[in-house]
């Protein structure tokens, strides 16, 4: 997946003026709006980069009202692959290589003075600062690159505006720092974009706003995934736009590790960034960026294994969570705890992509109790409305909508009272608080004007029928009840 504006000119704003930026005022669930220049070359929307500082802030007044959109011209789902890697260690999504090679082409297409490749080469690139932790991965993207493109010769290299090996050291530095991944409307990692204006927003731990891909474009031939930033909370004037650059559920030390090797973070800024009190511990799962980092070898412990065979041998990675999330949480791991969310998660998801078609009534009541858990986990981590937190409730109360296959009737109330999932009505009706719950989530994190983006669609969708099925259900019990003779008292 690849993306690029055709042009991205952020311009320090001499028309506007920091005045301007002032009245901008956000809400969360606002869809933060770009209107290409190309498809509408006087769009008074921007993002407006401070002159002063590299940072992002809103343009104008405008933009309280309408919202920025983020389309990807040139977008194109791409399933991941590692095929280009030399060692399944350093699996590296071929489509990575795919969109620096497309980064290329329209680059040599375009020229090196063209607004395009200009603000390409805008986009921050550490070659001079490269940690030595990282050369694996920049030598081995230079060899693929170099490979994908066929070029044998420095001549051949010069028709890309690239004059020495240090400017392919470059490219690939601003593509590792500057790159995000394409997702889904439920968030499955499907590709890599490149978008120099949502480039230029900082990281933090606890981002006001998320990169997510709601909906796909209108047109049908396309059906490009479209990129948008989304509000997450009120964000005044003067504040920065901050989206999370790492998928953790990690450790701070994790984390702090994660950013420095792939984005370069130096202490002082980063400490920053990773010392901030805040009410939450300081988990920010929804990556857009590290799409390429995540391809480095781990030490395989149980949880790092279980992981790394997820989509290799998913009976294995099944088996190895189930087993290890009960030995983590009788040790007295909190569902939000590293490593017991992330494995829980993934349980879940594997629970749910085996379940047998139609479920049996276990396999149903497994997946629910999984979901149950990764919810609970992300909810004490995670912030209202975040966008992973709306579409892990959304499953759950989907898989709760689900009509039982074999109910199972407690023995007495105490065990009913009990009894998780519930069953019967009590759990038509918990599907429905859930999926209502979802829905609120998902509007913040996918956008009001997306209506929460497809789940969030989906989700009402399902929340009607529900409302029908338990309006018929209680209108069933109504009718019996008036049915039955009531006790005649006793004549005296
Ligand atoms: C995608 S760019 C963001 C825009 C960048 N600041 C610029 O001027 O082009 C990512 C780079 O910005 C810097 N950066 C972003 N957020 C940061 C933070 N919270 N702490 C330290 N450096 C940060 C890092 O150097 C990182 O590699």
């Amino acid at each position: 997946m690849y993306s690029l504006p055709p042009t991205i000119d952020v311009r320090a704003s001499t028309d506007t003026g920091r005045g301007l930026w002032s009245r901008a005022r956000y809400k969360a669930g606002d869809v933060l709006r770009v209107l290409l220049e190309l498809l509408w070359p006087s769009s008074p929307w921007r993002l407006k980069r401070c002159p002063a500082c590299r940072v992002v802030r809103y343009c104008n007044s405008q933009c309280q009202n309408k919202d920025w959109l983020f389309t990807n011209a040139n977008a194109r789902p791409f399933k991941t692959g590692r095929k280009a890697a030399p060692s399944p260690d350093l699996g590296l999504p071929s489509d990575a290589v795919r969109c620096l090679g497309r980064l290329m082409w329209i680059r040599q297409k375009k020229g090196p003075d063209s607004t395009w490749t200009k603000a390409i080469d805008a986009m921050q690139s550490h070659r001079a600062s490269l940690q030595s932790s990282s050369y694996e991965l920049h030598t081995h993207l230079s060899h693929a690159l170099v490979r994908y493109l066929g070029v044998s010769s420095p001549e051949q290299l010069s028709e890309f505006g690239f004059n020495s090996a240090r400017d392919v050291v470059d490219i690939i530095s601003r593509f590792i720092t500057n790159s995000f991944a394409v997702t889904t409307p439920t968030l499955a990692p499907i590709g890599v974009s490149v978008s120099p204006v949502v480039a230029l927003i900082n990281h933090s731990c606890e981002p006001n706003a998320v990169v997510v891909f709601p909906r796909t474009s209108e047109t049908p031939s396309t059906k490009e995934p479209l990129m948008q930033v989304i509000a997450l909370r009120h964000i005044g004037a003067d504040e920065q736009l901050l989206t999370s650059y790492v998928d953790t559920t990690l450790p701070k030390d994790l984390r702090q590790k994660s950013l420095k090797e792939t984005y370069n973070f130096g202490l002082p800024f980063a400490s920053y960034a990773l010392t901030l009190q805040s009410s939450i511990p300081r988990i920010c799962l929804l990556s857009q960026k590290r799409v390429v980092g995540h391809a480095r070898s781990h030490k395989k412990k149980p949880s790092d294994k279980a992981t790394a065979l997820q989509f290799k041998d998913s009976a294995i990675s099944k088996r190895l969570t189930t087993n290890l999330i009960p030995i983590l949480t009788s040790s007295g791991l909190t569902p939000s705890s590293h490593p017991l969310l992330a494995l829980t998660r993934l349980h879940q998801s594997l629970l749910i992509d085996s379940l047998p078609s139609p479920p049996t009534q276990n396999s149903l009541e497994d997946a629910i109790r999984a979901t149950t858990r990764s919810s609970t986990g992300l909810s004490s981590v995670l912030h209202h409305g975040h966008p992973v937190r709306g579409i892990t409730l959304a499953e759950l109360g989907k898989l709760l909508a689900v009509d039982e296959p074999s109910p199972h009737q407690p023995s007495n109330p105490a065990e009913a009272a009990l009894m998780y999932p519930p069953s019967g009505p009590k759990r038509l009706k918990l599907a429905l608080d859930t999926l209502l719950s979802a829905r609120n989530e998902l509007l913040v994190g996918f956008g009001t004007k997306n209506d929460g983006g497809q789940v969030g669609k989906d989700v009402r969708e399902s929340i009607v029928a529900l409302e029908k099925e338990l309006g018929v259900w209680k209108h069933g019990v109504k009718n019996v009840l008036e049915d039955t003779p009531r006790d005649v008292p006793p004549k005296s």
